[in-house]
């Protein structure tokens, strides 16, 4: 007798992306993969969930988002994913903690390369169909970029946005790891979207999208990202993750309003992504230069 579908582990529906990790979890459903992981890393089973663990669900229920928001996603359509990582230099030492303002950047560059993968190869299949029935050319692929400093966005709407959240530090000591969270916009169709501002891999590729292969494709990313970092000793420059996010950051050039985490509001351009990870504005009223650390980014468009 064949076993049921329903009885599988949801890990089943995840090969490449559970190949591609340490420890990858799938679960049915959860209130927030972030809480999920944090307190299986910090809990007393903590030494089975290594550097490199995953948690995934498509049917998060309580999803958090940056500045204390909430993160909707209807249930089966969508990945939400924390990934967990405790990172050490070569030599085994732990990575200073002046570094890890890279890891939400590093993390948006990773997802913003899975999210083109998968668009363009719409793309592609879509050109390819036009050919065969004889049409005009098909427009360029929709640009995939990174709205600093985490989200991604297909020609301008929010596909994806990371969540980071340091482990808790010991008193004097250094940062044990942390848990970098994504939503992934998967399957949503128009009437789904929580925003008017968002949008999905499926709207935009109009195709069927494999939410193993993205979200594997996704872990590659992060990994590789990740490991060059490290080799490089926590230096964004040196391992060339830098100028990746800057390459990738539809951010720089644009007019921006940054909402300050202290009040206040710059009107300028992006100009740059600093050396450690700042993004810096041109005041449109001054033309002075601020680097800005934190804080709500909105792309002004005129
Ligand atoms: N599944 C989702 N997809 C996209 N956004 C979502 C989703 N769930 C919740 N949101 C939230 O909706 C809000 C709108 O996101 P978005 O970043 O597009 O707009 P914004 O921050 O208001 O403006 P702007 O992008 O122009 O700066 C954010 O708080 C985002 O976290
Ligand atoms: O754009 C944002 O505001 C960030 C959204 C982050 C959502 C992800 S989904 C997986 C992880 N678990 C959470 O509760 N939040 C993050």
């Amino acid at each position: 007798m064949s076993i049921p579908a329903s009885s599988l582990p949801p890990e089943a529906a995840f090969p490449q992306s559970a190949a591609a990790v340490a420890r990858f979890a799938a679960l049915a459903e959860t209130g927030s993969t972030n809480d999920e992981m944090i307190a299986r890393a910090t809990g007393e089973q903590a030494a089975e969930w290594p550097d490199l663990s995953v948690i995934v669900t498509d049917n998060q229920t309580r999803g958090r988002g940056r500045l204390g928001r909430s993160w909707l996603a209807p249930t089966g359509k969508s990945l939400a994913i924390s990934a967990l990582l405790r990172p050490t230099l070569p030599d085994g030492s732990p990575l200073p903690a002046d570094s890890y303002g890279w890891f939400p950047l590093l993390a948006g560059a990773a997802m913003t390369r899975a999210v083109r993968r998968v668009v363009v190869a719409g793309h592609e299949k879509k050109a390819a169909e036009a050919a065969i029935a004889g049409e005009e050319s098909v427009a360029d692929a929709p640009p995939v970029t990174l709205k600093w400093p985490n989200d991604v966005q297909i020609s301008g709407y929010k596909v994806s946005g990371i969540l980071s959240e340091m482990l808790p530090i010991p008193a004097g000591g250094v940062p044990a790891g942390l848990v970098i969270g994504a939503g992934l916009n998967v399957s949503l169709d128009e009437h789904d979207l929580p925003t008017i501002s968002s949008t999905s891999l499926t709207l935009v590729t109009g195709s069927k999208v494999s939410p193993d292969a993205v979200l594997a494709g996704y872990l590659g990313e992060l990994t590789a990202l990740y490991r060059a970092f490290l080799a490089a000793g926590g230096d964004a420059v040196a391992s060339g993750l830098h100028a990746e996010v800057s390459a990738l950051c539809g951010t720089l050039g644009q007019a921006v309003r940054v909402e300050l985490p202290g009040g206040g509001e710059l009107l300028g351009t992006a100009v740059a992504i600093e050396e450690d990870g700042r993004l810096r504005v041109r005041e449109h009223s001054s033309a002075e230069e601020t680097s800005v650390a934190a804080g709500d980014v909105t792309h002004l468009r005129y």
